[in-house]
């Protein structure tokens, strides 16, 4: 909160021109994997909106991306939790009879290759695989956490679906084994979790109730990310891997972008990241003498922005964004349409799509002023200004 007030989390603008749910598709792609559903609830519609923009491969092939929101085929109950969306749309699944389903969120930032866990996933014969990586201890309770089998490392032993109380892992206790949210799953025996999940009353949810129901049956395998080999990875982003679910993780994932060498590589074109976006003209920066300077540094700015003598330092500038005369922005991450308007400073903050900030205004400066005009402040200092915030100096 405040980005995803007006808009599901994979619908969240992420490295100026992309949604987050552009990194997730973007994979399974990559993978060679071109029939895709996306299963949509909460306040889908800029995703559904971007989804069905963007995201239109040749139908020639038999290749789709195709949103299903939830449509109470079953009962008159929305999707009440992911292992239920699935339940629900069980009917796609008898429609193209896959012998496998991969099931990934979409609110993550990375690059993986599917088609190596899914070889696994058929060489090992589980019936269900989870992809993992190794997380501080501390982080253990935003995580389904694994503990693997002594005798059979690829196997799962236990699954705690964000446990308060985490065991670290043997050769390190400082960190964890997380499940990242990416299922590979046998097409039938999903059917069969999901259909007997339905008739229980757990959370209907696919870390906290389908994975353990497949440990109990010794059938859940899983999939180490750092064997993940992808083209054209860096010694620096192999093994990328970040939950933005909080405004921290999505700032942080922003300055990963920024610098020098970065930490999470946008140009790598061996695994493209997709996406579209309108034919806004280059950015432009103008003024170039005495202390009116249009300049960005260590940043990285999308089409259609305008730096017009102002100072921008390591931040991201999505599409439309504007800046005036003796404004300077540092650390911080503009969305659309962003307009800053002469003298105004701006720290270490996030600003939704379209709002205006005035002349002379200072934002992260003093965070009981940013507090005491209602905007946002995270508690290491982070400013978030929302949607349709009217902001004043
Ligand atoms: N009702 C619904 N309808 C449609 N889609 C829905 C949905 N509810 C959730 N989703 C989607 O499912 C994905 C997983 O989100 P959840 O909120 O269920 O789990 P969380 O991210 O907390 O943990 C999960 O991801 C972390 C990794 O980040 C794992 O460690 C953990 O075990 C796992 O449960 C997201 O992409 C979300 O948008």
């Amino acid at each position: 909160m405040p980005l995803t007030a007006d808009r599901a989390k994979p619908a969240v603008p992420f490295a100026g021109i992309y949604r987050l749910i552009d990194l997730a598709l973007s994979n399974v792609v990559n993978s060679g994997y071109l029939q895709v559903v996306v299963l949509t609830q909460y306040k889908s519609h800029s995703l559904d909106a971007h989804v069905t923009k963007t995201w239109r491969m040749s139908t020639l092939l038999g290749n789709y991306v195709t949103t299903v929101p939830a449509q109470q085929r079953v009962d008159k109950n929305w999707y009440l939790g992911s292992a239920d969306a699935i339940y629900q749309s069980l009917n796609l699944i008898h429609d193209e009879r896959p012998d496998i389903v991969v099931v990934v969120g979409a609110d993550h930032v990375y690059r993986m290759d599917f088609s190596a866990m899914v070889e696994q996933h058929i060489e090992s014969g589980a019936a269900c695989t989870v992809a993992a990586i190794r997380q501080p201890i501390s982080l253990a309770n935003q995580f389904g956490v694994i503990e693997v089998d002594d005798d059979d490392p690829s196997k799962i032993a236990a699954f705690l679906e964000k446990p308060s109380e985490p065991k670290g892992l043997p050769d390190n206790p400082d960190e964890v084994l997380a499940s990242m949210g990416n299922y590979v799953f046998t097409a039938s025996a999903l059917e069969q979790a999901v259909s007997a999940d339905r008739e229980t009353e757990s959370n209907h949810d696919m870390g906290g109730d389908i994975v353990p129901w497949f440990v109990a049956r010794g059938e859940a395998g899983v999939y180490d990310f750092k064997d993940n080999e992808v083209p054209g990875a860096t010694d620096r982003d192999r093994g990328y891997w970040r939950d933005v679910g909080t405004i921290e993780s999505y700032y942080d994932a922003h300055m990963d972008l920024i610098s020098i060498h970065p930490v999470f590589n946008l140009y790598n074109y061996e695994w493209p990241i997709y996406t579209s976006h309108s034919p806004y003209p280059p950015a432009k920066f103008v003024h170039g003498s005495g202390d009116r300077i249009g300049e960005a540094l260590n940043s990285a700015v999308s089409p259609g922005v305008v730096v017009s003598g102002a100072h921008i330092y390591a931040s991201v500038l999505s599409p439309l964004v504007k800046v005036h005369s003796y404004a300077s922005i540092q650390g911080s991450v503009l969305l659309d349409g962003v307009e800053v308007h002469r003298h105004a400073q701006i720290r270490r903050a996030i600003i939704d799509k379209f709002v205006v900030i005035p002349e002379g205004c200072q934002i992260g400066i003093d965070h009981e002023h940013d507090r005491a005009r209602g905007l946002h402040v995270t508690e290491s200092g982070i400013v978030v200004v929302g949607k349709g915030q009217v902001v004043t100096r």
